[in-house]
């Protein structure tokens, strides 16, 4: 069910300001940035070895990413596990009462299919999965 750790998700204040940390000093060139409005970021990839770093900065107030820096500061926000078929994958933890943020899969940057799992269901981490064809 679970191929890979697809990407790390880090939610930062200013998305021009984390850039020019991660390309300048620790020099890991960024693919591109997207706006996915359905989840209010902006982000950014960075390809490091097999996975990729995901930098997230929220376009309005009330973005999961704003409210996450509010509670708990900028830093780590998910990580997104790749599937080969999310649908099933979804029905699948549905079955097992996981609770589901998502219960149907949703756009992800770079086309995507993405859903989340609660935090609550997963002992604290906020969990992605995501199918994408590579
Ligand atoms: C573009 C795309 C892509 O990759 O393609 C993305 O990644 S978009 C990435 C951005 N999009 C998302 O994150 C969408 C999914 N996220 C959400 O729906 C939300 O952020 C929730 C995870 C449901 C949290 O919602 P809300 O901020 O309203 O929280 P809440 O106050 O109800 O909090 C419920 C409990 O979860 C905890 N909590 C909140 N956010 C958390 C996180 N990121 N990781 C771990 N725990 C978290 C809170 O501290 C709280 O725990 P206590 O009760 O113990 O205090
Ligand atoms: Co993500």
């Amino acid at each position: 069910m679970i191929d890979k750790l697809d990407h790390i998700g880090i939610a930062v204040k200013d998305l021009q300001e984390a850039l020019d940390f991660y390309e300048n000093q620790l020099q890991i060139e960024a693919t591109g940035t997207e706006e996915v409005s359905e989840q209010k970021v902006k982000v950014a990839f960075l390809p490091v070895g097999d996975t990729k770093l995901e930098l997230l900065e929220g376009t309005t107030e009330d973005s999961p990413i704003n409210k996450f820096i509010e509670k708990k500061g900028a830093g780590v926000q998910h990580i997104a596990l790749r599937v080969d078929d999310i649908e099933q994958s979804l029905e699948d933890l549905k079955s097992k009462g996981v609770k589901l943020i998502d219960e149907k899969p949703r756009y992800g940057a770079g086309g995507a299919k993405i859903a989340f799992v609660h935090p609550k269901s997963t002992g604290g981490t906020l969990i992605e999965l995501c199918e994408r064809e590579e």
